[in-house]
């Protein structure tokens, strides 16, 4: 059988792969295998290891006759057509669960870093903008007891509100569904959408991107919150209006922003966002810490090999 690698991983991840089959491996880490590439090779593959950035879409689908098992290194498969898929039999698998608390870290690292200018700091100096120390020189927002609004708290967001546990944060969030063991276990509060935006001094989006959650904060949410919040996204592009974002951090009317997601990603230099100085930005790294990737890397492999060995995949997309 024959499996595409839209990236290059190391030997020791991909070793029982090419044991067992085929293996078609694009030569470079952080560049995908081109467009055009991907479709010639996927018309005879059983097997596709894949990421967040590639599209696995109907046009793909529509050329992919063998296709048997997509494995995605990543929790979040919005980017393939999971329907599509179904209807053709194709299984799908994911990597729940071993990247939580790294982007559960990264989450909460934007979130210090928005409220309090690190980022901003650092520009300040490299610009030869510091003069001296000032009253209210790059002053910005308390984390300690304050109040933090996670919308989609999941394993991540679960794993965020811990971490503003030991900041002595109050937590407040909202799902489609309460979870009231969450709830004794962090003292959290459910509450609806508009009770959490226009109290929370943290206001973190972690919900998955579907139909749902599409542009789910936009002008009337950024409205909603206090002058003095910061809003997270280490989500999706995708569940943020970015123009109604940029409006609201241009105008004052919400504090800064840390976003580790865009859409559409990659972003440029020149991107509007980029020039506030409000916003922290980051590549898309939420679970970019080597022991979480490899054992991503490892998950998704288990879940390819289970798959075309006709067994149950370790976490597959239902
Ligand atoms: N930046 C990065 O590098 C990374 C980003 N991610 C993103 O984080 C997301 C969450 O991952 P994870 O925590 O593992 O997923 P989970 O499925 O564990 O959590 C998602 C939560 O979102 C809630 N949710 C779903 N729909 C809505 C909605 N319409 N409104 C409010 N809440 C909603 C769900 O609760 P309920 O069903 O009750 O609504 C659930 O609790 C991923 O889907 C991915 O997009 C993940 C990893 C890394
Ligand atoms: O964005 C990353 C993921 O794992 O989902």
């Amino acid at each position: 059988m024959k499996i595409v690698i839209t990236r290059y991983l190391p030997d020791d991840v991909t070793k029982e792969l090419v044991e067992n089959f085929d293996v078609v491996m694009w030569e470079k880490e952080n560049e995908p295998m081109p467009r055009e590439q991907l479709l010639e090779e996927i018309k005879d593959a059983d097997g596709l290891f894949t990421n967040v950035a590639d599209q696995v879409d109907y046009e793909l689908l529509e050329k992919a006759s063998k296709l048997k098992v997509i494995s995605t290194m990543a929790v979040g498969y919005d980017n393939i057509d999971v329907e599509e898929a179904k209807i053709r039999g194709i299984v799908i698998g994911h990597t729940p669960g071993v990247l939580t608390e790294a982007t559960a870290d990264l989450t909460f690292a934007l979130l210090m870093a928005a409220g309090r200018r690190i980022v901003e700091g650092m520009d300040v100096i490299r610009e030869n903008e510091w003069n001296s120390w000032g009253p209210f020189f790059l002053t910005g927002q308390e984390i300690y007891k304050k109040r933090i609004g996670i919308i989609g708290l999941g394993r991540i967001g679960l794993g965020v509100a811990r971490r503003a546990k030991g900041f002595s944060m109050d937590i407040l969030y909202h799902n489609r569904s309460r979870n009231k063991e969450v709830e004794e276990e962090l003292n959290a509060t459910y509450c609806e959408l508009d009770e959490l935006l226009t109290t929370a001094d943290y206001v973190v989006l972690l919900a998955p991107s579907t139909n749902d959650t599409y542009k789910m904060m936009g002008t009337a949410e950024f409205a909603k919150m206090k002058k003095s919040a910061v809003f997270i996204n280490t989500s999706r592009g995708t569940n943020v209006d970015e123009d109604a974002l940029y409006h609201a951090l241009e105008s004052g009317e919400i504090f800064a922003a840390g976003l580790d997601v865009f859409d559409p990603e990659p972003i440029h230099s020149d991107h509007p966002l980029l020039k506030l100085r409000n916003v922290t930005a980051l590549p898309h790294i939420g679970s970019a810490a080597i022991e979480t990737r490899l054992a991503m890397a490892r998950l998704a492999s288990e879940n390819l090999i289970n798959g075309l060995k006709g067994q149950p995949l370790v976490h597959e997309v239902r």
